[in-house]
């Protein structure tokens, strides 16, 4: 069977890619990169960015502030009207932070075709609501479910816009839909999985950024490699438990949304979220350390809302626990590391369903 899909899958590969009309709201790191990635593909992209400076510089084929140094495809168009943006678009795809994408699709009043797919870019999970972004994406634009499709792997923008070979994960309860997304982003360098697994996918992208907040803060104190590996194999047990629980697919967890993305922010010195938890762990403050990374670590208020969630369901998670008690009570770094590794002794679990 899943030969059959891969075979039609594969077969009208290409032929629709040229064609396809997308829209890209938000001109920040990953929005640009991805929109790079479409337009390599084939696609015909425009791009909104809400200052005015940032669309020129787009048009003219860069991004200093997002992504400096790096030549992005010429046809690509770029705008401050977003209405002008999404005409026509048979995919929109958003790359705002989490917090923020609620009220600004509001302000933006956009009249999409219920035919359009609307794509998620985003890892984080709304704090006044605790939902994740393709709920939140469905209410503030009046679409079904079912066109909604997710992207998230292993994805760091700058690696990504520099063409770097990257997989990643494109989701949606329709696999059609995740079909013609993936194909619309499918290039020499970029390769999509499909997965139905829209639940998993999402929290693997919002939890991971809470974890690489915790091996930024151990590293920041000068711990090495059995702490990070620590961190990363208990916080991928989080992440499972709170997926299961809120009705993920387990096998989501060990691919690339899940392992694989874990991997990438926890290790990688170009991750904002493993990058604020470095500088925490260095001794600066919350409010410093923000101000010092500059962009979106969209794990600083996430971990709340991940927590939010976990005690909704009655789900374990020590690490995000210490993560928010570190970030919002004054716990120190080294007092979340004696309290973790202090917990009552159990046996290791796989985490099954
Ligand atoms: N950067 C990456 O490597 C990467 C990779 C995968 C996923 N993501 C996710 O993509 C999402 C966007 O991240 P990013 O890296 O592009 O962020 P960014 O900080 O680089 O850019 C954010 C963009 O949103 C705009 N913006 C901020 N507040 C706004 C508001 N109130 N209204 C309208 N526009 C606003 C900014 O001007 C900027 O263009 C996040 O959820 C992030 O976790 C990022
Ligand atoms: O820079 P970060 O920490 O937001 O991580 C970027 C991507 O999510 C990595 O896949």
């Amino acid at each position: 069977m899943s030969g059959d899909i891969t075979m039609e899958f594969e077969a009208v590969s290409g032929a629709l890619v040229r064609s396809t009309r997308v829209a890209v709201l938000g001109g920040g790191s990953w929005g640009t990169a991805f929109a790079a990635v479409l337009a390599d593909a084939g696609c015909s992209v425009r791009i909104w960015t809400r200052d005015r400076a940032t669309a020129q510089e787009l048009s003219a084929g860069r991004n200093a502030r997002y992504l400096a140094g790096i030549d992005l495809p010429s046809s690509i168009e770029a705008s401050t009207d977003e209405t002008w943006v999404a005409e026509g678009a048979e995919i929109v795809v958003v790359a705002l932070p989490s917090q923020m994408v609620r009220n600004a699709l509001a302000e933006m009043h956009l009249d999409l075709d219920p035919r359009t797919l609307v794509v998620s870019l985003m890892k984080g999970i709304e704090l006044t609501s605790d939902q994740r972004m393709s709920v939140v994406l469905g209410e503030a634009l009046g679409v079904a479910a079912d066109r909604i499709v997710v992207v998230s792997g292993p994805n760091l923008a700058r690696e990504i816009a520099e063409r770097q070979p990257t997989a990643t994960v494109v989701a949606s309860t329709d696999l059609r839909a995740a079909r013609t997304v993936a194909r619309a982003c499918t290039t020499d360098y970029f390769r999509p999985y499909t997965n139905s697994d829209v639940i998993g996918v999402e929290l693997c992208g919002s939890v991971k950024n809470v974890v690489a907040l915790a091996v930024g803060m151990a590293q920041g104190r000068g711990h090495g490699y059995n702490t990070t590996a620590t961190i990363i194999t208990r916080g991928l047990v989080e992440i499972t438990r709170l997926g299961l629980a809120l009705g993920a697919d387990t096998a989501t967890f060990s691919g690339l949304a899940g392992m694989g993305d874990l991997v990438a922010t926890c290790t990688s010195p170009s991750s904002r979220n493993h990058g604020l938890g470095r500088l925490i762990g260095e001794g600066l403050s919350l409010e410093d350390a923000v101000v010092k990374t500059g962009t979106t670590a969209e794990g600083v208020k996430s971990s709340r809302s991940v927590l939010d969630l976990a005690l909704s369901v009655g789900v374990d998670m020590p690490i995000t626990s210490g993560v928010v008690d570190v970030l919002y009570k004054g716990l120190s770094v080294d007092e979340m590391a004696r309290s973790l590794v202090a917990r009552p002794l159990i046996a290791e679990r796989t985490v099954t369903r």
